[in-house]
């Protein structure tokens, strides 16, 4: 007999607690649900936060839409990069060392930049992956808006929309491409990238360099901005490489092409390629082959290598393969870049690097 002549049937109980657990699990898991498809809990390259696994019912995405988003994001992230340099306080820090033994630095450019450039790709589309450099804080989201207007010139040049399976599309940015020389102040060298690849495949690229308020982009099979130049030195090329991840590129370009060859160290991997087109902007240097020899990640030459490709150059590893940008974020095997040049002709050139010890 319970307290005040109340009876207990033990059936009763058992049927209410099994009623409050089955209406806890309710609630809890939706709550649950949303929050994760919120933030995401996919583990990707870099540590960044990555949105939900792409579309699991099949949606679309349009490539012309995700071409104008891409161009914004870069640009806005440009502005952030641009603000944080003018104000000189630049909160450097250390990630850690390259393989080589270089300081991989980040600064407030990197973090707020990536902020800008991560949310308005995500809250424009939700459902695909996105690879960044940077760590996005979940505590620290932003929901950047577009509002659906596509630019004339994208119009112009892409004539109709393009959908793909928005689970096919692995989207990679570099919100501040050089960031070694974004510390020296040599601000010519810094872009800001988007890259969407489609079944690994790069489609589109955009190379924005905010100092210069210059931006170029490309879809293959769409259209572009940005051309290649006339002609090109294949025979004394002039070669454009890092001047602070080198390795040994400096004795494969010379080995391969001889003393008359021309080496020009620069910054980063967007500068780089966009030394290759023909480039309006007056602090760009123009040179005939960009090669890479040391790691490399898929952020930093996603969009060059979408670019190159829709103009109908190549960008691959030092042996000649092409590049995969899904997956994980690393390519081992060197870089070779080139437009209107006979490239696996290039590429029988070089030497292996792993026989002759230049890696
Ligand atoms: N050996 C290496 N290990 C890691 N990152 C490398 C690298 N070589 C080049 N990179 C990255 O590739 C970009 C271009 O390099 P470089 O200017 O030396 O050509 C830079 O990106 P970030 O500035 O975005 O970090 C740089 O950090
Ligand atoms: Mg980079």
């Amino acid at each position: 007999m319970a307290p005040m002549g109340i009876r207990l049937s033990p059936l009763g109980v058992a049927v209410f607690c099994l009623l409050g657990l089955g209406v806890l699990y309710h609630l809890y898991s939706g709550f649950l649900a949303g929050r994760f498809s919120l933030f995401g809990l996919g583990s990707e390259p870099g540590g960044g936060a990555a949105g939900p696994a792409a579309a699991a019912d099949g949606g679309t995405v349009d490539l012309r839409e995700m071409l104008a988003v891409s161009v914004l994001a870069a640009v806005r992230g440009g502005d952030e990069v641009r603000r944080v340099r003018e104000s000189n306080v630049l909160h450097e820090k250390s990630k850690g060392k390259t393989r080589e033994g270089a300081e991989d630095k980040m600064t407030s450019g990197d973090v707020l930049s990536n902020r800008k450039m991560f949310y308005l790709l995500k809250t424009a589309f939700p459902s695909v992956q996105i690879n960044t450099e940077e760590h996005v804080d979940a505590a620290d989201q932003e929901v950047i808006l577009w509002d659906h207007k596509i630019p004339e010139d994208i119009l112009k040049e892409v004539t109709t929309p393009k959908e793909v399976p928005a689970e096919s599309v692995t989207v990679w940015i570099d919100p501040l491409d050089a960031t070694q020389e974004y510390t020296e102040d040599l601000r010519k060298y810094v872009t800001t990238m988007v890259c969407v690849a489609v079944n690994g495949k790069p489609m589109l690229g955009v190379i924005h360099k905010p100092f210069s308020e210059y931006t170029a982009w490309a879809m293959v099979d769409g259209g572009s901005n940005v051309k290649a130049r006339s002609s090109y030195n294949e025979k004394t090329p002039r070669i454009v490489v890092s001047r602070s991840h080198s390795g040994m590129v400096k004795q494969v370009a010379l080995q391969t092409f001889g003393n008359q060859t021309t080496i020009i160290p620069a910054g980063g991997a967007g500068y780089k390629v966009l030394a290759l087109l023909d480039v309006p902007d007056k602090s760009q240097e123009k040179a005939d082959l960009y090669i890479h020899v040391t790691y490399i990640k898929k952020w930093d030459i996603c969009a060059g290598n979408a670019i190159l490709k829709a103009l109908g150059g190549h960008m691959t590893t030092l042996s000649g393969e092409e590049i995969s940008y899904t997956g994980s974020d690393g390519i081992e095997g060197g870089l070779l870049a080139s437009i209107r040049m006979n490239h696996q002709a290039l590429v029988r050139k070089l030497p292996d690097l792993e026989k002759t010890g230049h890696k």
